[in-house]
């Protein structure tokens, strides 16, 4: 048994006007026990530890909708390229040389880079994500993991199997901290017999599908030739949604695209920074939440943002609508929704996302004693206009601290660090003798 009471300010996203000045949260073991203003700690709860840090600001774990953890070790590899040629020219034969081991050296950055920045959980769609699972267990975060299922080739029936196996191993393990679900990487990468044959696995194991839909206009043009319809359209009529669907980017959607998301309950994870720099478009992200669809936040993969900053990530989210639509558009405060709430729904996580009793102590702390933070008019608006990276101080996931002080508990980070910097350019000496 655990008992840690944190003394900080509290915005614990339960609603707008919603803030403890001088707060007071309970945690025992993996739960949240209360939340409110100083003295509203239950009668009788005698904490082992007391964080005391009256200059924080206490909010849950930020979740970040969709990335590809591994892809750390491509960080600045192929940059200013559109997709089609990042893929097929760098990205594509670079990962072709990543063994298992790189990828798990490769996730364990991304989950230090994660931590630090304030990333409780992530959706990440990859290879060897037997690996991946391992390593976020060391690390002690809370994941969704697909694998990546590109099935018009002969590997397509092989990275099924080790999805279902995936399955089959890990949903629901770590209590609770990991779920899986199914990742067919994209309608122009996998065939109609493929995508069928995806669904009906996702059906029978009862588990979500994760996807990337409508990124770039040549991914429209590309299923309107072969198929006569938009990307949402066609899966719509393969019968892929219906379950729990995460889909990836939405960037160019039609308004009866966005009919069927909402019809269809499919969640988007929004990803502004790398649509921008493949220069991909600007996601609906506005028409999308007036019609009720749930979107959440995502960075990608660290080949295309090239961080895995989420405090970025909600900085450009609402500059990338005001620019598009307005200066009223996406507000902090949504923001903040969509960073933490709108990424549990996303996830399909229903105890994370807000402090309140009886969900689960995934939070975080961030050092508002600084510079950029005075005067303090508005925490939501310092926390996305404002904030980096580097302000978190403290992390804690499930109940259990990953990080103090700035201080990495799971993770060596320097042998981190050294071993995707080796393991990195290993693969760049092999692609050059090729
Ligand atoms: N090729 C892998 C499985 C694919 S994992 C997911 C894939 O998505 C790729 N990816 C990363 N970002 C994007 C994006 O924005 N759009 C489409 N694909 C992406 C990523 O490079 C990776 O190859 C295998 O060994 O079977
Ligand atoms: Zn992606």
């Amino acid at each position: 048994m655990s008992k840690i009471l944190i003394r900080a300010m509290i915005l614990p996203m339960t609603g707008a006007d919603t803030f403890f000045p001088q707060g007071e949260i309970c945690i025992e073991d993996d739960l949240i026990v209360s939340v409110g203003e100083k003295g509203s700690s239950p009668e009788g709860f005698v904490p082992d530890r007391i964080l005391e840090l009256p200059n924080d600001v206490v909010m849950p774990g930020l979740i970040n909708t969709h990335t590809h953890a591994a892809m750390t070790l491509l960080r600045g590899y192929a940059d200013d390229l559109p997709l089609m040629p990042w893929l097929n020219e760098k990205v594509w034969p670079f990962e072709d040389k990543l063994t298992d081991e790189d990828i798990y050296w490769g996730t364990l950055l991304a989950l230090c880079e994660m931590i630090r920045s304030g990333t409780t959980t992530m959706l990440d769609m990859y290879a060897s994500m037997d690996k991946v699972a391992e390593a976020v267990l060391q690390a002690g975060t809370r994941a969704v993991l697909s694998r990546g299922l590109i099935g018009n080739g002969p590997n397509g029936e092989n990275a099924l199997q080790e999805n279902i196996e995936l399955v089959r191993q890990y949903h629901g393990t770590g209590n609770g901290r990991l779920s899986i679900m199914f990742g067919p990487h994209a309608p122009y990468t996998c065939s109609a017999e493929y995508l069928k044959k995806v669904k009906a696995e996702a059906d029978r194991l009862n588990v979500g599908i994760h996807i990337h839909v409508a990124e770039t206009q040549d991914e429209v043009n590309i299923l309107k030739e072969q198929y006569g319809k938009t990307p949402v359209q066609w899966l719509d009529e393969l019968g892929l949604f219906g379950g729990h669907v995460v889909a990836a980017h939405c960037v160019h959607l039609t308004q009866q695209d966005i009919e069927i998301l909402h019809r269809q309950n499919v969640c988007v994870a929004h990803n502004a920074e790398s649509n921008m720099k493949l220069s991909s478009g600007t996601a609906p992200i506005t028409e999308l939440r007036s019609q009720g669809v749930v979107v959440g936040l995502g960075t990608d993969g660290a080949s295309s943002n090239n961080n895995l900053d989420l405090f970025g990530e909600m900085r450009s989210a609402s500059f990338q609508q005001k620019l598009k639509v307005n200066p009223t558009a996406l507000p902090a405060y949504e923001v903040l929704e969509m960073a933490t709430v709108g990424g549990a729904q996303t996830l399909g996580f229903e105890n994370v996302g807000v402090l309140a009793p009886g969900f689960k102590a995934d939070l975080i702390t961030i050092d508002m004693d600084q510079a950029h933070f005075y005067p303090r008019f508005s925490i939501p608006a310092h926390l996305v206009y404002s904030a980096h990276a580097g302000d978190v101080r403290t992390v804690m996931v499930d109940g259990k601290l990953l990080m103090e002080e700035r201080k990495l508990l799971t993770l060596d980070l320097s042998k981190i660090c050294q071993e995707a910097e080796m393991r990195a350019k290993r693969i760049e000496l092999e692609l050059n003798v090729k």
